[in-house]
């Protein structure tokens, strides 16, 4: 499987076709596919610790230079007619996307990455595989967007979308059949945090259905922090507009496989639909994976004394680095992190408006993963695709705050949540009513 790097941190010129250029004869049935193309980077090529492999990089730049240039071209010039040279068109390949794809390969434990201009870009690449009649399993708890795509999928192209409490892995088999084509997980899910158990599930489907494809979406935690491919995932992707890219000036999508016949399938898409990152984007994408780890670092140990400050002052927290969460021991069994995306409900939609309005550090913003703080109700913006009607059938609050947490003073952003003037007093005197009106109530009861 191993191919050595070529000029420009390409593949080698024995394999040079199937990174840079175009197969005219490959389909998405995977008909008359060539021989396994050259992955990204070799499987379990890593050398080092994630923290060393994140800035490390084998670039063979022919000046040396110690971060990979950006190609800003569009075409290549050929050495003859027939081609012979590495790239021959961007939208097909491009040296600085080639090198971001094995470096991304490396640390996502995969034989091979691709990289594509956004998350949900990301996901229509994985979806187009599926045919009418096709089944997909998913969650109950889903990024909006994720479930505008599928709703839209089964609105138009026949597929059938069952959404199940992926908590509960029993209830995924329940619904699995030969007629499963992809089940879609989210783990921590956003906003509600719950945990779904990515090993179990994925042995369930497996065993009952070799076909069905386990997609895993890893934005929630970052390869920093998971490999759902080691645990059982046949497809990861992510949004890269996040805790990759870290600072909120790119959009870009990430996906990353074992199987080389998947990596083909998905390669067609990218380059038949031009949905591949842009250089430019693909070299401040390759700057922000450098700092992953120390930016995770910061944001997560702010993200854990932010979560004790809310819990100790009574307000209902959902963050995987706090014992009280139900599933804490399931998290940790697979993953090295909390993550820095927490929700807390106040139970009174009027109070939690006040908290994020009042609020200065925290930028009013959707999106997380990034160097600077921000707050949202995911009810009203990021998950405000998913009709208030199912969203109260999943069970969302419609009170949740979300807090994406940055790498600022810790006690300045605890401060700067507690503007909202008389918040936390509010909070206890909503509290005392719903005590009172318990109180009346079993009164009236005893009388
Ligand atoms: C969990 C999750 N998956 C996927 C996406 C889509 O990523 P993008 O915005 O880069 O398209 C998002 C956010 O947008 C997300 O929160
Ligand atoms: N208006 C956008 C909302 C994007 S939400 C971004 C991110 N995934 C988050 O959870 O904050 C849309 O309609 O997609």
């Amino acid at each position: 499987m191993s191919t050595p790097p070529g000029p420009s941190g390409g593949p080698s010129s024995s394999k040079i076709n199937t990174v840079g250029k175009a197969f005219a004869h490959i389909d998405l049935d995977g008909h008359d596919l060539p021989p396994s193309p050259a992955p990204s980077t070799p499987t379990n090529g890593r050398k080092y610790a994630l923290a060393t492999e994140l800035v490390y990089t084998e670039s063979k730049d022919q000046y040396g230079a110690s971060s990979m240039p950006i190609y800003q071209s569009a075409t290549f010039k050929q050495t003859s007619a027939g081609g012979g040279s590495e790239y021959d068109y961007t939208r097909s390949g491009n040296p600085t996307r080639t090198h971001l794809e094995r470096h991304l390969a490396k640390i996502m434990n995969a034989a091979r990455a691709l990289v594509v201009g956004s998350g949900m870009g990301a996901l229509d690449v994985i979806t187009r595989i599926l045919r009418p009649g096709d089944e997909v399993i998913t969650g109950d708890d889903l990024y909006g967007g994720t479930n505008r795509l599928l709703t839209y999928m089964a609105a138009n192209h026949g597929i059938i979308v069952h959404h199940v409490d992926t908590t509960t892995p029993e209830k995924v088999r329940g619904v699995v059949s030969p007629k499963t084509a992809m089940v879609l997980l989210e783990t921590p899910t956003n906003p509600l945090i719950k945990i779904v158990d990515l090993p179990s599930i994925a042995k369930i489907v497996h065993e009952t259905n070799p076909k069905a494809l386990v997609v895993v979406d890893n934005t929630m935690l970052s390869p920093m922090l998971c490999n759902p491919l080691d645990l059982g995932a046949d497809i990861v992707y992510e949004s890269g507009t996040k805790y990759l890219s870290g600072h909120h000036d790119i959009m870009a999508g990430v996906l990353a496989f074992n199987d080389p016949a998947i990596g083909d399938k998905m390669y067609f898409t990218i380059n038949s639909t031009g949905c591949g990152i842009s250089p430019n984007d693909a070299f401040l994408l390759m700057r922000g994976i450098k700092t992953l780890a120390i930016r995770m670092e910061k944001q997560q140990t702010n993200a854990q004394q932010i979560a004790e400050f809310l819990e100790s002052h009574g307000f209902r927290v959902r963050y995987p680095g706090l014992k009280s969460h139900p599933q804490y021991d399931l998290h940790w069994s697979m993953a090295r992190g909390a993550g820095a995306v927490l929700s807390f409900e106040t139970g009174d939609v009027n109070l939690s408006e006040r908290i994020v309005e009042a609020a200065r550090l925290w930028g009013i913003s959707v999106s997380f993963g990034c160097v600077n703080s921000l707050i949202s109700m995911p009810c009203q913006m990021s998950h405000a695709s998913i009709s208030a009607a199912t969203r109260k059938e999943r069970q969302m609050p419609e009170d949740i705050i979300r807090l994406c947490v940055g790498i600022e003073d810790v006690d300045d952003l605890i401060d700067d949540l507690q503007r909202a003037p008389g918040s936390i007093y509010r909070l206890h005197l909503l509290k005392f009513k719903k005590f009172l009106n318990a109180a009346k109530w079993l009164f009236q009861l005893l009388l």
